[in-house]
């Protein structure tokens, strides 16, 4: 097949994204969706107006963690922003004293020494109190990104699944970090000492100025620039937008770069002869056809499109009070001290500096503050589910379960894309039930939903003969153990990964040990790793960090690289293991009522498979028992009740001799029958 990615011009015709409320611009390989805007300053008061609050907040928060310090910190920041005005101006007043020296023909020779030590003093004292400031600022720091990144953490713990899927947004890497806390603020405080320092110019030009009416003239021409450049030139850094990249070639780049990247396709690569070559070519070919589209970041392709003429306007605006200075020491030539005439335009350029600065300090403290905002009200949002008021009742028997006419579409899905529709069943207690049924007729969903992973759209799912949804989270999470084949293993120990399936005896090794050796794990843990049960399978690679490490060879730091964060490959089937040795550790609690294993022996091997179940069986005393399964045999035969699926609908249920009998028209027969084809001696 030669499918070639052509060029860019036909791309972004979606209709349905052209909203009218939206703006829609095309900047590189980007296509930008940005909210219209009424009025800048208007937009900006809104924002600002909320943004208040969230200082207010952050204000108090940081108080509470530094109550000496922080206060003490942010009064020192502001200082050390206005210390050079005054640094300048105590240098000017010994400028002053010479010129006028030269003048007169006769020096104030204690008047300038004075002014000399002056500014000496202040200087040291500058320094003490910036050496203060930052030693102080790291403290600060530390503990507001830590009170942060716990503040998070435990928000982060609390989302569920659902929730999670509903708005995929709570996952991403970096929603907020304590780091952006502390830039929030400390923008802002920066921002603040700037206004400070631009006034104290201001003030200080007033004094080189002979009338208050000059003062306010160079003022406001001091101010031109800055505000002609903030007005005039397109910027995206001040709007709210989102840009997607629909342009074919780019994404095909993109697709191709990880391919190439990601360890995870390094195997497929290297196993497949030409398909090295075939990468390159496709990727020379997408960038040809890519041409000089531009890739770069939005807001700065944005800023790209100012017009020359304004961009001229600007930088001439910003000229304007030298050639006032100039012009005034013209036509007043008897007024004219050249000291004078050197600083004005000086300190023109000191205010416009600052106003620049203030204007980006703004702007990244508004970007910071918005995200700040959006913790605070993260951290207090509840989950898409509610919780219930009761707790499981507790019983020597299994859970009751049952689903009446329950209908259920996942929340990132079309409610026309239902997964399950209208199930009705009962489970007694204490039953084995097999769910079976070909890929994506939703057995696994079935198992969410008794285990209220997921909220059925409608319906009713019961729990002894009570709505689910009355019972509290937690006493319906302690009476049910989980099995699946994809749980994931922590980034933790061994035993630690076993002992979380009973948090309260997490570091009982005897308890840990006895559930391994029934989850069939303790053997390889103990036979094949050399810190058996200490074993961390992936250590987290953050733990790690370097700088410029790549420009050197076979050094000892290579070898100190080299033993951290080493990774310990195990098989797919000893993960399996290890998994459902946690879930024979959740039993030890001695609350499990349900057991549900969504095919928990996919990767094991005969061996492996009937001990697994076997165990599991012996474990049955008290408990329902419901297991999704592909594999016709054991279970199913001795299944009290099997449900089987086909395509969201529960189409045929009872016990295996029943389900037979239905012959050639019954789904469960023909999924048997076929089974028992391929794999004849299994069965
Ligand atoms: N998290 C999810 N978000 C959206 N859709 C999902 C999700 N999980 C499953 N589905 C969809 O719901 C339907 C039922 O999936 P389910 O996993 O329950 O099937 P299954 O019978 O367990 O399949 P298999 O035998 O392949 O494990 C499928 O169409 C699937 O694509």
């Amino acid at each position: 097949m030669n499918r070639d990615f052509k060029d860019t011009k036909n791309i972004n015709r979606d209709p349905d994204l052209l909203d009218p409320s939206l703006e829609v611009v095309q900047l590189g390989v980007w296509r930008v969706f940005l909210t219209k805007q009424a009025s800048w300053f208007k937009a900006r008061c809104r924002r600002w107006r909320i943004l208040i609050s969230t200082v207010k907040r952050l204000t108090i928060d940081f108080y509470t963690l530094a109550p000496i310090l922080f206060p003490s910190l942010c009064l020192s920041t502001l200082f050390v922003r206005v210390a050079p005005v005054i640094l300048w101006h105590l240098f000017n007043r010994c400028l002053f004293m010479i010129e006028i020296g030269l003048t007169r023909g006769e020096f104030d020779t204690v008047a300038i020494i004075n002014a000399v030590v002056a500014r000496v003093v202040f200087a040291a004292v500058v320094a003490v109190i910036s050496y203060w400031s930052r030693k102080a600022e790291f403290i600060v720091q530390t503990r507001i990104i830590q009170h942060f990144e716990a503040i998070v953490f435990e928000w982060k713990s609390r989302v569920d699944l659902s929730t999670s899927e509903a708005h995929p947004e709570h996952d991403e890497e970096d929603v907020i970090a304590g780091h952006d806390v502390w830039y929030a603020y400390r923008d802002l405080v920066v921002g603040v000492g700037r206004t400070l320092s631009i006034i104290s110019q201001l003030f200080y030009v007033s004094t080189l100025t002979h009338t208050g009416k000059e003062a306010l003239i160079y003022a406001i021409l001091f101010l031109m620039r800055p505000l002609a450049k903030d007005l005039l030139e397109p910027s995206l850094w001040d709007r709210v937008w989102i840009a997607t990249s629909s342009e074919p070639n780019f994404n095909r780049m993109a697709s191709l770069k990880s391919i190439v990247s990601e360890p995870e396709y390094r195997q497929e690569i290297n196993s497949n002869g030409d398909i090295k070559e075939y990468l390159c070519q496709e990727y020379l070919k997408a960038r040809n056809f890519l041409r000089d589209v531009s890739a770069s970041y939005p807001a700065a392709q944005y800023s790209n499109r100012e017009r020359v003429d304004l961009a001229v306007l600007s930088e001439l605006l910003g000229d304007l009070h030298m050639f006032y200075c100039f012009a005034s020491a013209i036509l007043n030539p008897s007024k004219l001290m050249v000291s004078k005439i050197a600083m004005l335009p000086r300190a023109g350029d000191l205010v416009t500096t600052e106003l620049d600065a203030l204007w980006v300090d703004l702007r990244d403290s508004e970007t910071n503050l918005a995200s700040v905002q959006r913790v605070y009200d993260l951290v207090h949002a509840d989950n898409t589910r509610k919780d219930g008021k009761f707790d499981i009742p507790s019983s020597d028997m299994g859970m009751s379960l049952a689903m009446r006419n329950v209908s259920f579409s996942y929340p990132n899905k079309k409610p026309n894309e239902g997964a399950l529709h209208d199930i009705s069943c009962t489970i007694k207690p204490g039953q084995l039930v097999v769910i079976v049924g070909e890929n994506g007729s939703g057995k696994s969903t079935l198992l969410k939903l008794f285990t209220r992973l997921y909220d059925c759209t409608s319906g009713e799912v019961s729990v002894d003969g009570t709505d689910i949804r009355d019972y509290k989270f937690g006493s319906l999470r302690s009476a049910t153990a989980m099995l699946t084949q994809d749980h994931r293993l922590f980034p933790l120990s061994l035993s630690e990964n076993i002992g979380v399936g009973n948090p309260e005896a997490a570091s009982d090794m005897c308890l840990i040990q006895e559930s391994a050796r029934k989850g069939g794990a303790d053997e390889f843990i103990c036979d094949k790793l050399a810190e058996k049960y200490d074993t961390v399978l992936e250590p987290m690679a953050t733990n790690l960090t370097s700088h410029l490490f790549y420009t050197v060879d076979d050094t000892p730091l290579n070898r100190i690289y080299n033993n951290f964060g080493k990774k310990t490959q195990i098989s797919g089937g000893e993960r399996q293991r290890l998994v459902a040795s946690r879930a024979f550790m959740r039993l030890t609690t001695g609350k499990v009522r349900l057991i549900v294993a969504d095919e928990p022996s996919s990767n094991l091997d005969p061996k492996g498979e009937s001990e697994l179940f076997n165990n599991l069986i012996d474990e049955r005393q008290g408990k329902t028992m419901i297991f999704v399964t592909h594999r016709f045999g054991f279970l199913t035969e001795h299944a009290d009740l099997i449900l089987c699926m086909k395509k969201g609908r529960l189409v045929e249920q009872g016990t295996h001799d029943e389900l037979m009998t239905m012959g050639e028209d019954g789904e469960y027969f023909k999924l048997y029958d076929l089974q028992a084809r391929v794999f004849k001696s299994d069965i």
